[in-house]
């Protein structure tokens, strides 16, 4: 079919934009006069130097300018929401016998918090796509250079001689077998059912074997003779010093690599690259851009596809929906890389960490919010793990119009060199110094110096004047872990906090930078995670001073009578009810809400706070910024906490001390501050002047119901340490005692 007759018919997806919204302009506008008169409101009744209050009245009025210029920033990501809709039919057809070879890039970086079955089983998912063997590449990059990782790689290459047929003939998902097993069940008179429970036992006795290696700590020689490659892992190798190391653990070139049914393997390579403790070895960002050279050696693929070790495919179809947008013949040359939502298996309930992060991933036809947003603006960010990415943009190609992008599966030229002379050429690749004097890190591959990587390098590749695709199909593409406890989540945080105010303070600060190179639309959003970070001290002003001022009889708001009461009172319930809806609507129950609207306090107040001041420690030179792995195990105490969704404090952390220091402090201000002014002046000029005060109070200590309950009536080992709770304890009680000015 040429071109021109395919016209709208032979388009291989759609986008649909959103529907008639003429109420959420009215929201917009009535929010914006709202914030406007609060501002008019604070410099027209700022109190007079020397007068009792006034540095707490101005520090309220910058955070309620902080706030209102936030909020703009957020409208950009919510006023063109775009939904995409691939067609993978008309890819079939088209391009069957033309599709590009795709190579998959899975990370792992410690064999203890990240076990290796976790990895082997996201590695065996996508072994089992739905797409022609001979295109699909495998590596999975070990930072851990762990023994017990490899093991767990040859166990599954073997594995994935039997699953992968069985995946293709029962059309089975999730394509991960841990997942599979796990939730679903056959009668016993079904047809398949001698396949499936052979299957099943073939899977159970290798994750036996697996972590009965694991639990011993080291490979039995027995195991060590059946591959050579054990032999890398002498006695002086560890996790931070070692040489590189690359195994083709199945060369799909080889005529001989055939699942059980005699069709043919993808390719499986294990790499790790060198270690050496002068050397810095730049967390993820390092290991993709090792995993970029190592693969365009064995496979070259020109799709790349990024997950993290605990992301497994959940649907088999994700490559070929991907396509959809890239071999688009109209829109196709334009994209850069088709980014995924982060979903989770193991969220609860209400969502008590608030991880699905609803608002800003989930796509539902009734609401638009965040990636669609952006999507609407020029595509999406790139948020690591789920992204498809063209290799030729990866590496720093600058777009141009002119030039169609082609997706030709070119295979290396040494398409005849063996595996074990390729394995010695890509090892040379993962070398520690094979970077020195490179572009790469900088505008070759993934960036380094920023604890997100992936924001920093989606962005760069916009500005060369690539877009972006959100593509967030009904049958969630991948499913991942999500932090457990709150420590985690914090911390997590904390990162993304970090890296993404260091983008802001960067070269590539997105109103900087990105000025004229993207819409100003996407520079905007861009700036709304940048800018995570600076929402800590406003938060962490509003919920302390107005508090404390009630304790002083000092009143910060208007009183009910008076006019002034109007544009506060509507900015909070609108926004209220916004958000409430925004968050319904999206399938969250109320008390999910409620626990978002708690996290997002304790994010601002302790891992935004932490990500800020870590930040300027790192301008001036005095710390550099790390990457703290997320753990995917928990112990089987904490898991069963976690599904009950009772917070988890259990550790001692400053973070911690700040949250129940500043939950102690409220309720203190609360009784006694509502205590002396209706001694002093009545129940009516308390209930009128503090109203606003009161309420704010209030509902801080209700949405830190969870910290009492922590610090006094909890005795498991998830409760927090009483230590904390008299440190806390002490914080507030200065803070109660010391005079306002
Ligand atoms: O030195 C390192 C550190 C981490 N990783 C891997 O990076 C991935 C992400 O680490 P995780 O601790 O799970 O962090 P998350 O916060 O869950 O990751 C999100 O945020 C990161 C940026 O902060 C992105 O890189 C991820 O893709 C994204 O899922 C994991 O597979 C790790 O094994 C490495 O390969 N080498
Ligand atoms: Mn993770």
């Amino acid at each position: 079919m040429g071109s021109s007759e395919q016209g709208k018919e032979g388009r291989l997806f759609e986008i649909r934009g959103g529907k008639g919204r003429l109420w959420w302009w009215f929201y917009v506008g009535s929010v914006l006069l709202g914030f406007v008169l609060i501002w008019v409101y604070r410099a027209a009744h700022l109190p007079e130097a020397g007068e009792k209050g006034r540095w707490a009245w101005t520090a309220v009025f910058a955070a309620e300018l902080w706030f209102g210029f936030y909020w703009l920033l957020t409208l950009s990501v919510r006023w063109n929401p775009i939904y995409r809709f691939p067609f993978r039919d008309r890819l079939s057809q088209r391009f069957e016998d033309k599709l590009p070879g795709v190579d998959i890039f899975i990370c792992t970086a410690d064999p203890t918090i990240e076990p290796p079955t976790i990895a082997i089983n996201t590695v065996l998912s996508v072994l089992a796509y739905d797409y022609p063997s001979e295109k699909l590449s495998v590596y999975l990059s070990d930072d851990g250079g762990s023994i017990l990782t490899f093991y767990g790689m040859l166990e599954a290459s073997r594995f994935a001689k039997s699953w992968i047929p069985f995946c293709k003939k029962f059309g089975v998902e999730p394509l991960s077998p841990a997942a599979f097993f796990s939730r679903s069940a056959i009668s016993a008179h079904d047809p398949g059912f001698s396949e499936w429970s052979a299957m099943e036992k073939l899977y159970k006795d290798m994750e036996r074997r697996i972590n009965a290696a694991v639990e011993a700590g080291d490979i039995s020689e027995e195991i060590k003779a059946q591959h050579e490659a054990f032999s890398e892992w002498n006695f002086a190798t560890n996790s931070k010093d070692h040489q590189p190391i690359v195994k083709i653990l199945v060369d799909g070139r080889d005529r001989k690599a055939r699942d059980v049914e005699g069709y043919a393997l993808p390719t499986v390579v294990y790499m790790a690259r060198e270690k050496r403790p002068k050397y810095h070895h730049n967390f993820k960002a390092g290991a993709l851009n090792a995993l970029l050279r190592v693969s365009a050696e064995i496979s070259n693929g020109p799709i790349i596809l990024n997950l993290d070790c605990d992301m497994y495919a959940n649907s088999a179809s994700s490559i070929r929906d991907a396509l959809c947008f890239f071999m688009d013949e109209e829109r196709g040359h334009d994209y850069a890389f088709v980014q995924y939502p982060q979903r989770f298996t193991n969220s609860t309930k209400h969502n008590l960490y608030a991880s699905f992060m609803t608002i800003i991933q989930q796509n539902s036809d009734a609401l638009k919010v965040d990636f669609p947003g952006l999507d609407g603006q020029g595509g999406p960010a790139y948020t690591g793990t789920g992204c498809f990415h063209r290799r030729e943009c990866l590496q720093g190609k600058i777009f141009d119009k002119k030039v169609k992008v082609e997706l030709k599966g070119k295979r290396p030229k040494i398409e005849d060199a063996s595996a074990s002379n390729l394995e010695e050429i890509a090892g040379n690749l993962a070398t520690c110094n094979y970077e020195e004097n490179t572009q790469w890190g900088k505008e070759m591959g993934v960036k380094y110096g920023c604890p997100v990587e992936d924001v920093i390098t989606g962005f760069a590749i916009q500005c060369r004047g690539w877009k972006s695709v959100y593509c967030n199909p009904k049958t969630e593409a991948f499913l991942g872990l999500a932090p457990t406890t709150l420590s985690q989540a914090l911390v997590q945080h904390k990162r993304w906090s970090e890296g993404d105010l260091q983008i802001l303070l960067s070269k590539y600060c997105p109103f900087l930078y990105g000025h004229g190179r993207m819409n100003f639309g996407l520079q905007m959003g861009y700036t709304v995670y940048c800018c995570w970070a600076f929402n800590s001290l406003p938060t962490l002003a509003y919920v302390v001073i107005p508090s404390i001022c009630l304790l002083h009889g000092i009143s910060l708001f208007p009183s009910v009578s008076s006019y002034w009461f109007i544009p506060f009172a509507s900015v909070i319930s609108i926004s209220t009810t916004y958000s409430l809806w925004e968050s319904i609507t999206n399938g969250e129950t109320l008390q999910g809400w409620w626990n978002e609207q708690r996290m997002k306090l304790y994010k601002r107040t302790t891992s935004y706070l932490f990500g800020l001041v870590d930040t300027i420690l790192n301008l001036m030179g005095i710390s550099n910024s790390t990457f703290v792995i997320t753990p995917k195990v928990a112990d089987e105490e904490a898991l069963k906490r976690y599904e009950q969704e009772i917070m988890e404090f259990g550790s001692a952390s400053p973070m911690f001390t700040i949250l129940s220091a500043v939950a102690m402090l409220n309720p203190l201000c609360l009784v006694e501050g509502g205590r002396r002014v209706i001694m002093e002046a009545g129940f009516g000029a308390f209930s009128s002047r503090f109203l606003l005060q009161s309420m704010l109070s209030g509902s801080l200590v209700l949405i830190n119901l969870p910290i009492y309950q922590a610090s006094f009536f909890r005795t498991d080992k998830g409760c927090i340490r009483t230590s904390t709770t008299l440190a806390s304890i002490a914080i507030a009680m200065i803070a109660f005692l010391l005079p306002v000015m």
